[in-house]
């Protein structure tokens, strides 16, 4: 399993959590629209970071986004596995493929 995979389960898992433990769990306690607000904020950060070729924080910044994204598409439901698919489809390749040499364990 990737580091992408686990967080999107750990994400999905969170649904219906304490939102007093569990930052995923508030966020989606406040609905899609907030979850999509808050992806966009992150974005504007790693932009910011980019700009200022602050090459640390641009990296830190760039995990927020992601995980924020994941959050984003969970909160509406979308799974990491179609984008991933919709990727691979634009590179011509199969997701088969791309499993493989992910070197997943459940299959
Ligand atoms: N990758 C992340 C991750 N990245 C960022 N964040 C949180 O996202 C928040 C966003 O940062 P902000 O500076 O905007 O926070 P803030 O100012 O308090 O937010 P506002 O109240 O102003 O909106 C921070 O509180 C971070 O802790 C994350 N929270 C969780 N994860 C992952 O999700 C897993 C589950 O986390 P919980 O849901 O908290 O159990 C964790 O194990 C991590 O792997």
């Amino acid at each position: 399993m990737t580091t992408l995979d686990h967080l999107f389960e750990t994400i999905c898992n969170r649904r219906g959590a304490d939102a007093a433990t569990s930052w995923t769990a508030k966020l989606f306690a406040k609905g899609p629209e907030k979850c999509a607000e808050k992806f966009g904020e992150e974005a504007i950060e790693a932009i910011i970071e980019a700009v200022k070729d602050d090459k640390k924080k641009l990296t830190s910044e760039a995990a927020d986004v992601i995980y924020h994204l994941l959050v984003m598409l969970a909160a509406r439901d979308v799974h990491l596995d179609d984008v991933l698919a919709e990727l691979d489809q634009r590179m011509g390749r199969s997701g088969i493929e791309e499993k493989a040499g992910r070197g997943t364990s459940d299959d």
